[in-house]
């Protein structure tokens, strides 16, 4: 069995990791990890765990978990992974990153958007950086990962094909996303009382968001030229779920099948990524609870631009998930172990 460790297990994303690790059948959970309720029983704070976590939560002891646990999932706010990893803590456990840490390669970029200093900015290289479909081989090898996060791993996704075939001009992409409030976080925000979400969308974060940096660079690496784009999320009065809507011009005239030929040749042996039929677009609803990403595109000849879209469930492909799918890879177990959640519906 892995031996496991949850710090943040009192977030929505660590929450979320708790349930897919629960039923995951070579898992063990072995730290549920707090700030506020330490010594308070776990099933206490989700009663959707009662009578089935009989633990309490403990305090985020770093180095005496890493000398516990085979895997350590910090799924805590950004800055903190980064304030906690050092050598003695490597060489005793592997560690899955669910916040921003060590996802952007360059730590004056990452200071820049995150405001906050980087702590540990010598694991930065090392880490690897954990879209399992793209950087599978890598991950394998890793020993810390940085779990992208949910806006992200649906753009990155849903564009990559297009852009490592040189389908787009890189300077065209614009990227609107949608998310479902529950990728805020559980923390109390006046923003996120139900009153300021319910019957309302907006955008945030307008041309300002951290994760523009992070889709630019790895857009940038599928492409092999620097990309700069427009990214702007939208909160929407549900729980869960992303839906990233992508415009491109096309830098060809290019076929509905030439395009599905290039998703096919990325994506048809991929077990979480569905590419839908002709015509049918992803809802939220069609992934949520499962770790799956659904996408389709769509070629406008009058404009001479793609429009791909892209759904995912930003607590699991979006987080907790990815993050259990970056684990199997690291410990050498089958991609979709404890991941064959059907999507739930309605
Ligand atoms: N929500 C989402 O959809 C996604 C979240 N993520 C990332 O996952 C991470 C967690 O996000 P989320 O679960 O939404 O956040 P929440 O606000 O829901 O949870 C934060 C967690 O971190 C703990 N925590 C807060 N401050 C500290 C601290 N100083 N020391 C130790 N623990 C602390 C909290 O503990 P306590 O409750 O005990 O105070 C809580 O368990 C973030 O980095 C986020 O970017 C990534 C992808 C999607
Ligand atoms: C709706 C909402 O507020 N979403 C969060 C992003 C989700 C998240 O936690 O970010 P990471 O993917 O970086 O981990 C935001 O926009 O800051």
């Amino acid at each position: 069995m892995i031996k496991a460790g949850i710090i943040g297990s009192t977030g929505y994303a660590g929450a979320e990791l708790a349930r897919l690790l629960l039923g995951h059948p070579d898992t063990e959970i072995i730290w549920y990890g707090s700030r506020s309720y330490v010594g308070q029983e776990y099933a206490s704070v989700y009663r959707n765990m009662f009578r089935i976590v009989d633990e309490k939560c403990l305090d985020d002891n770093m180095e005496e978990l890493a000398g516990q646990a085979d895997v350590v999932f910090t799924a805590t706010p950004q800055g903190l992974c980064a304030s906690l990893v050092n050598d003695g803590i490597l060489s005793g456990t592997k560690i899955v990153d669910l916040s921003a840490d060590f996802r952007i390669k360059n730590v004056e970029t990452y200071e820049k958007w995150y405001g906050i200093k980087h702590k540990s900015p010598e694991y930065i290289q090392e880490a690897v950086y954990g879209l399992c479909e793209i950087n599978r081989e890598d991950v394998k090898q890793a020993r810390l990962v940085a779990n992208p996060g949910c806006y992200t791993t649906c753009s990155i996704l849903t564009l990559y094909p297009l852009v490592k075939e040189g389908l787009l001009d890189v300077s065209s992409i614009i990227i609107d996303a949608k998310s479902g409030t529950s990728g805020a976080g559980r923390s109390a925000k006046t923003a996120n009382l139900f009153c300021e979400v319910n019957e309302s969308i907006k955008a945030y974060s307008v041309a300002a968001h951290r994760h523009t940096p992070e889709i630019e660079e790895q857009l940038g690496y599928a492409g092999g030229q620097p990309v700069l784009l427009n990214f702007t999320p939208h909160l929407v009065p549900m729980n869960r779920g992303i839906l990233i809507t992508a415009y491109a011009k096309l830098l060809k005239k290019v076929s509905y099948d030439e395009v599905k030929e290039v998703y096919d040749q990325y994506y048809a042996k991929e077990f979480f990524i569905r590419v839908l039929p002709k015509e049918v677009y992803p809802e939220t609803r069609w992934v949520e609870g499962s770790n799956f990403v659904d996408m389709n595109f769509k070629i406008d000849e009058r404009t001479g631009r793609i429009i791909a879209i892209g759904a995912l469930d930003n607590l699991v492909k979006g987080a907790a998930g990815q993050a259990v799918q970056n684990m199997n890879l690291m410990f050498g177990l089958p991609e979709n172990t404890g991941l064959m959640q059907i999507p739930m519906f309605p």
